[in-house]
């Protein structure tokens, strides 16, 4: 017969050995944090971070599941860091956007979190160093390019130095009880598009307010019992308001992209990419040109995006991810021709390949 308290004292006990662990495993952070501090070196170690988690990822863990063991070692990490350091992400907010949720899905938990106004207010923080590191959208699969994130990256210094994919799913956030009982719909137009088709088959003829963000919505919400706000269930959580549907959006596969700028470059990982911003002369072919130059040498492009200069009409910057590191000889071969051939190159990062693993369905708002 299996004794059900008998197993139940197993679990308290090895509850007690993981947390006599996790106190030695901090402990010895601490000692790492002390090192740094007399070296100089920075806290936050992008390399060691994923060489642990591809390490942990790689074991036999069954029958514990893997994903939810780089859930878990996500805010170990965070929490061993803040230990070492108070590091603080700058993100657009309000709290609760989807950027807010992509900088946790990226630093974990234990790190503080600023939220910034504007994008431009987000480089801003990292500029002045209120923040070590910033999350900004910069592509959503369903609406494009955040074009920007994009002209903001033209005119800084800081750097590109990691990227996180996420999936957008969203939810109907109201303290009505049923779908019969709405009469507004709150939403940021971006998230309104998105669910056009819940919402005409739905709550046909209900009256549609757009909203500066989600979290605003929400807060419009809190006001109004009959109103409905469309935004992540984060903000769920945070103003303590009912989900009366989920995964109200039209297209499952709705991610978003967000970047992590900073000053602080990565080292070199296991799977790595570069982030390039080139303008060429303008002539036939020209582009053509340089993709075929990437391709000899090996290179496999993985984005191609182009703006306008806004210097002169009709002139573009084209920002161009290649996968490797910057470090790596091929690349630091093509960058010394592209440097011959362009009038203007600008490195903005390597930084290691995000997880795309369980990423369906995000929007940055
Ligand atoms: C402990 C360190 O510092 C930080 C915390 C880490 C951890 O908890 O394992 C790993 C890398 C760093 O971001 C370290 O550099 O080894």
């Amino acid at each position: 017969m299996i004794d059900i308290k008998k197993l139940r004292e197993g679990i308290d006990r090895v509850d007690g050995e993981i947390i006599a662990l996790l106190k030695k495993r901090a402990d010895l952070a601490k000692q790492v944090g002390a090192y740094k501090i007399a070296h100089s070196l920075p806290f936050h170690v992008v390399a060691r971070e994923r060489e642990i988690i591809d390490r942990i990822l790689e074991q036999d863990t069954a029958p514990f599941p893997k994903e939810a063991l780089r859930h878990i070692y996500r805010e170990i990490l965070s929490a061993c860091l803040s230990l070492e350091e108070p590091v603080s992400i700058s993100y657009l907010g309000p709290p609760a956007t989807y950027t807010h949720q992509a900088a946790i899905k990226h630093f974990g938990n234990s790190l503080r979190f600023l939220p910034a106004p504007t994008i431009r207010e987000v480089f801003r923080f990292v500029e002045s160093k209120d923040a070590l590191y910033g999350v900004v959208p910069i592509e959503n699969s369903t609406e494009g390019m955040v074009n920007y994130t994009l002209d903001t990256l033209v005119e800084t210094d800081l750097k590109v130095v990691g990227e996180i994919v996420l999936p957008i799913h969203h939810c109907l956030l109201t303290k009505s009880s049923s779908l019969s009982n709405i009469k507004t719909v709150f939403a940021h137009p971006q998230s309104q598009a998105q669910c056009r088709s819940f919402l005409s088959t739905h709550l046909p003829n209900i009256p549609l307010v757009e909203t500066s963000s989600n979290t605003r919505a929400v807060e419009l919400c809190l006001e109004d019992e009959s109103g409905a706000a469309i935004a992540g269930e984060m903000a769920s959580d945070i103003y303590n308001i009912p989900i009366l549907r989920r995964h109200i959006e039209d297209y499952p596969d709705n991610q978003t992209r967000f970047l992590v700028i900073g000053t602080i470059e990565p080292g070199k990982t296991r799977k790595d990419q570069t982030s390039i911003m080139i303008s060429i002369i303008d002539r036939v072919g020209a582009l053509s040109s340089i993709l075929d130059m990437i391709a000899k040498q090996g290179i496999n492009v993985t984005r191609l995006e182009s703006r306008p200069s806004r210097k002169k009409a009709w002139d573009y910057i084209f920002f161009i991810d290649i996968e490797g590191h910057q470090e790596d000889q091929s690349i630091r071969e093509l960058l010394k021709k592209l440097q011959n051939l362009c009038p203007y190159v600008k490195i903005l990062g390597s930084y290691p390949v995000p997880d795309r693993k369980n990423t369906v369905g995000a929007s940055h708002t």
